[in-house]
């Protein structure tokens, strides 16, 4: 989720939107007031969050560390929040790059009322030095609570934080992973029927819609060894949660809704409770199946562990769980409360982003035949015409080099998500030495990886898809540096980010082996969302491939 509050998604959208409007007003409020029992540093660098001007104009001339430049225009009320006005472009990502290009500066600032500063980073090394220092995340990632919970990942901080994300670190490894295969194999196929079924009908496919419908299979099965394909009461889960998922969506690109559209707060508490109830019920049935497993089994305590190791991330955590506790253990209030976080948080954050790239991937692929030719010949010499047999494995996958630097490139032209970070500091001591000469305390610094994965600096012809830049010596280095972040970089980086690649790498093999495709807009819109998304969903005309 990816997940700025653009997310895992959520973090460039939410955190911008949130800038255009008052609504943060309300935000930012009540983030200061549970600030204030944290900590007496922090309590005195929120409490001097104000509008004032002091050692913050662009223009001084003095040799002494100043903010980032901000749009010339700054309104009494609403500081800079025109500036930031989404109807003009419907695109975060492209108003900041514009705004970057206009000031010749990539790091700029905004002035927005009551959060302050809010500062956007398209540097590879002042993002590099955000990421590598444990500030804290926005608190403009609040919009994202009634989807994830209030106990996530992408928000939980310090000592409960690293406790979760050690705990669910395994569940991502990958050993893990290659046990995934089967599952997302199982999956595809199921997706390739639909879009066979689209061919037969001679209608366009979605290529977004779809790729959903996938990565959701593949995320409940992965994450909750469920299937809810085919059930009217898995299909209504998954309706809550596009449903919930378009909600907060839309409020990134209205945040005056959030406060102020009764409706739209009413439906978010219903459809946010009826996602915490499934989820809750879930997670009972699970430990009452466990339970039993375990009593009943003749197997032997350790046999049980690998097989339900095997099943799930959630029966994983669950027997993790029994075996601090005790077999007869309970869950509290407290505990479950963390694990339905964690599945919300896994639910969401597991399919939009990876959907978005499997879409954009195919269309950019289809649109230059010789890459599309060179995945084919790779993806048939080491896995065959037909990649979704079941003796595919995971090493397979993994010499697939061309296959992964498509993945990537997608991800650089496209980043699904982004993060932004509050630096508390006011005092000089803490501000930024290598940040490009910038202060960056007491802000929101908001860091936009579409603009650092296109800085003309770093990367040649930076809007160009050319997939061979990541290959060989060269292109590892460029996936380790700061400059290539579509998983963010860091302690906090995206604990999902192989799991992500394997599930993109395994439906583009099957989509470019079965087809030959064309693209009915081929000047696809990029869009802010909760996540970034092309608009019209990357529709393309499927064909079968004739086989030689
Ligand atoms: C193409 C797909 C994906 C992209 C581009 C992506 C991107 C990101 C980004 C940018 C972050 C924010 C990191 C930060 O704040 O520094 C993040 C965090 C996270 N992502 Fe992903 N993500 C993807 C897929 C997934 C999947 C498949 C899962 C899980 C099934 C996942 C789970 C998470 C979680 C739990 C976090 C929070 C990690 C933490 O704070 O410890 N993501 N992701």
């Amino acid at each position: 989720m990816a997940l700025s509050s653009r997310s895992c998604s959520g973090s460039t959208s939410l955190a911008a939107a949130a800038a255009t409007t008052t609504a943060l007003f309300a935000a930012a409020a009540t983030w200061k007031l549970r600030r204030v029992s944290h900590a007496a540093r922090r309590v005195e660098a929120v409490a001097t969050i104000s509008n004032d001007d002091d050692g913050e104009s662009s223009s001084t001339t003095t040799t002494t560390p100043t903010y980032p430049p901000t749009p010339p225009n700054r309104h009494w009320l609403f500081g800079h929040g025109r500036d930031l006005d989404l109807t003009r472009t419907n695109n975060h990502d492209v108003l900041f790059l514009n705004w970057m290009t206009e000031l010749k500066s990539k790091v700029i600032m905004f002035h927005l009322p009551i959060v302050g500063r809010f500062i956007v980073v398209g540097d590879a090394d002042v993002a590099r030095y955000v990421l590598g220092n444990a500030f804290v995340k926005s608190p403009t990632y609040g919009a994202l609570l009634p989807l994830i919970g209030r106990r996530s990942l992408v928000t939980m901080e310090g000592e409960e934080w690293k406790a979760q994300r050690k705990s669910y670190n395994p569940g991502f490894s990958p050993d893990f992973l290659r046990r995934t295969v089967s599952t997302i194999i199982d999956k595809t196929r199921r997706f390739m029927d639909v879009c066979d079924m689209d061919v037969n009908y001679g209608r366009s496919t979605n290529m977004l819609g779809r790729a959903i419908d996938l990565t959701i299979d593949v995320i409940v099965s992965v994450g909750f060894g469920e299937d809810w394909h085919d059930t009217a009461d898995g299909k209504d889960k998954v309706d809550t949660m596009r449903e919930l998922t378009s909600l907060i969506g839309e409020s990134m690109k209205d945040p005056l809704r959030r406060y102020f559209s009764p409706s739209h707060m009413w439906k978010t508490w219903r459809l946010s409770g009826r996602l915490d109830r499934d989820m809750k019920f879930l997670v009972r049935r699970r430990l009452d199946e466990i339970i039993l497993e375990r009593t009943n089994a003749a197997a032997s305590p350790v046999d049980i562990m690998e097989s339900s190791k095997q099943r799930d991330i959630l029966s994983f955590t669950l027997h993790r769980f029994l075996q601090s506790n005790g077999v007869g253990a309970k869950l509290g209030r407290n505990d479950m409360e963390i694990i339905t976080s964690q599945l919300k948080t896994f639910y969401f954050a597991g399919h939009d982003t990876t959907a978005t790239t499997i879409a954009w991937a195919y269309w950019l692929l289809i649109q230059h035949p010789e890459c599309l030719g060179k995945a084919r010949e790779e993806v048939e010499s080491y896995i065959g015409r037909e990649p979704l047999d079941d003796m595919t494995t995971f090493e397979m996958l993994q010499k697939c080099e061309y296959l992964d630097a498509v993945a990537r490139e997608t991800l650089r032209l496209y980043p699904p998500a982004a993060t932004t970070r509050y630096i508390p500091s006011t005092s000089p001591d803490d501000d930024v030495p290598n940040a490009g000469g910038y202060l960056l305390g007491n802000s929101i610094v908001h860091l936009n990886f579409y603009a650092i994965q296109r800085d003309p600096r770093v990367w040649d012809v930076p809007d160009e898809f050319a997939p061979d830049r990541f290959l060989g010596e060269v292109g590892r280095k460029r996936i380790a540096s700061s400059s290539f972040v579509p998983f963010s970089k860091g302690a906090r980086d995206c604990i999902g980010k192989y799991f992500a690649l394997l599930e993109i790498k395994i439906a583009l093999a099957a989509l470019i082996c079965r087809y030959d495709g064309d693209v009915i807009d081929p000047n696809e819109a990029y869009v802010t969302r909760l996540t970034s998304i092309p608009r019209g969903g990357c529709e393309v005309n499927l064909r079968r491939r004739s086989v030689a």
